[in-house]
C-alpha cells in the first residue's frame, strides 16, 4: 500500500476509498480486540505463559502488518455513529455460556475479521493479504491450543494420583490390584504391559473397563491405540516415538484423551501444540520400573510449571518419600508405578502419595 496520506493514490475512486478506509479500520479493531479477550484470560484466568507468549506474538506480528496500512486514512474514514451495524444486536451480544462460549465467540470474531481484512487487503496490497491469510490460520492452532489446554485443566484435577500397573500375574491379582486402586480415589489407571499376548491385554483392559466404569477412575492405555478402542478405554499415552497425538485421535474419535510423555521444555510445548490432552514429565527420579540415562529431574518440572498449564504428570521414580520434594517443584500430578504396585497395602500407598501433595 502507499506511504502517502492522499486516499487517490491507492487507484480506487474516492468514494470507495473511503469504504475500504472504513472497513480496514472495523476488521482491524475487531481483530486486535478479540485477541486481547483472549490473551486476557489466559494470561489473568488461566496463568499460562506459553500461551500469552504465542497470542502476543500473534497480536504483534497483526499490529506491524495493519501498519503498512494508511491507519490515519483509516481513522479518517471511521463514522462510529453513521455505522448501521452499531445498532444491530445478536440476541446473544450480551451473554456468554462460561470460558468455553466467551473463548469460541472471540476466536470466531478475530478469525472473521482476519478474514475481511484479508480480502480487502488484496484490493490494495497482496504481501499484507498473504500475511493476514497466515494469522488467520494461526488463530485455529491458537483456538485448538487454548481450548484444548482449558478444557483438559478443568478435567485432571490437582492434586493427582496417576497410577501405570501391568497385567499382573493372574486375572485376580489383577483385579484386586484395579479394585483396591479404584477404592481409594485413584485418578488415573495406565494398563501398561509390554510383555503379555494382545488377547490377555485385551482381557485385562476389558476387567479395567468394568472396575473403573462410573467411577472418577480414568481408564489409560499405553502405547495401544487399537486396544483402547478395542476395550472403550478414556484414552491412551504414547511416547516421543509412537503415534503422534492425530493418528491416536484417528483411530479413537474425538472425545478421547491422549497423553503425551515429555523430556523437555520444548517437547512439552510441541504437546501444547499438537493438542495433547496431558503431558507426562520425567524421568524425575531413578526407577525401578524402567531403566534411563538421564534425568531431566525436578529442573524440568520446575521449567514446565511456570510455562504451561496444559495438565503434567510427573513421572519416574516418584513414591511418598519425595512426591512432596515434585509439589514444591511446582507440579501437584504424579504418575507413579513401583511405589503403589509392588505395594502389599496399594490403597494406603495412594493415600500417603495424596497426602503428601496436599
Ligand atoms: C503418564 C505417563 N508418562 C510417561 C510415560 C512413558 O511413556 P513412554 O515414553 O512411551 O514409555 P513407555 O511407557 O511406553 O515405556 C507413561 N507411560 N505414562
Ligand atoms: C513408564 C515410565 N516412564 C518414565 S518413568 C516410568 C515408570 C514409572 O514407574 P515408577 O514410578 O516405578 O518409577
Ligand atoms: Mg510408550
Amino acid at each position: 500500500m502507499s506511504d502517502s496520506h492522499n486516499p487517490n493514490d491507492r487507484g480506487l475512486p474516492p468514494s470507495m476509498d473511503i469504504s475500504l478506509g472504513r472497513t480496514l479500520d472495523a476488521a482491524a479493531n475487531r481483530a486486535s480486540e478479540g485477541l486481547r479477550v483472549i490473551e486476557d484470560f489466559v494470561r489473568y484466568g488461566q496463568n499460562d505463559r506459553f500461551l500469552t507468549e504465542q497470542l502476543k506474538s500473534l497480536r504483534h506480528e497483526l499490529d506491524s502488518t495493519l501498519q503498512k496500512f494508511d491507519r490515519l486514512a483509516s481513522i479518517q474514514s471511521r463514522d462510529t455513529f453513521g455505522d448501521v451495524g452499531t445498532t444491530i444486536q445478536g440476541k446473544l451480544e450480551h451473554t456468554r455460556h462460561g470460558w468455553s462460549d466467551l473463548l469460541t465467540a472471540n476466536f470466531k470474531r478475530l478469525q472473521q475479521a482476519l478474514r475481511s481484512l484479508e480480502e480487502h487487503a488484496k484490493l490494495i496490497d497482496g504481501e499484507a493479504a498473504a500475511s493476514l491469510e497466515r494469522a488467520r490460520y494461526l488463530s485455529y492452532s491458537l483456538e485448538k491450543m487454548v481450548l484444548t489446554t482449558v478444557t483438559a485443566a478443568r478435567q485432571f484435577a490437582e492434586p493427582s494420583v496417576y497410577v501405570l500397573i501391568d497385567g499382573q500375574a493372574s486375572v485376580d491379582a489383577f483385579d484386586r490390584l484395579a479394585g483396591a486402586l479404584v477404592d481409594a480415589g485413584v485418578d488415573v489407571i495406565q494398563l501398561r504391559d509390554k510383555s503379555i499376548d494382545d488377547r490377555t491385554l485385551v482381557a485385562r483392559g476389558e476387567l479395567l473397563r468394568k472396575r473403573t466404569a462410573n467411577t472418577a477412575t480414568k481408564m489409560i492405555f499405553n502405547d495401544r491405540a487399537d486396544l483402547a478402542k478395542v476395550t472403550g478405554a478414556d484414552g491412551v499415552h504414547v511416547g516421543q516415538e509412537e503415534l503422534t497425538v492425530s493418528q491416536v485421535r484417528s483411530v479413537l474419535g474425538t472425545g478421547k484423551l491422549v497423553g503425551v510423555s515429555t523430556h523437555s521444555l520444548a517437547q512439552a510445548q510441541q504437546a501444547v501444540r499438537d493438542g495433547a490432552d496431558y503431558i507426562g514429565i520425567g524421568p524425575t527420579f531413578p526407577s525401578t520400573t524402567k531403566s534411563f540415562e538421564q534425568f531431566p529431574g525436578l529442573d524440568l518440572i520446575r521449567e514446565v510449571a511456570t510455562e504451561i498449564t496444559l495438565p503434567g504428570f510427573a513421572i519416574g521414580g516418584i513414591d511418598p518419600t519425595n512426591a512432596a520434594l515434585v509439589a514444591e517443584a511446582g507440579i501437584k500430578r504424579i504418575a507413579v508405578s513401583g511405589c503403589v504396585a509392588k505395594a502389599s497395602d496399594p490403597g494406603a500407598v495412594v493415600a500417603q502419595l495424596k497426602s503428601a501433595l496436599a
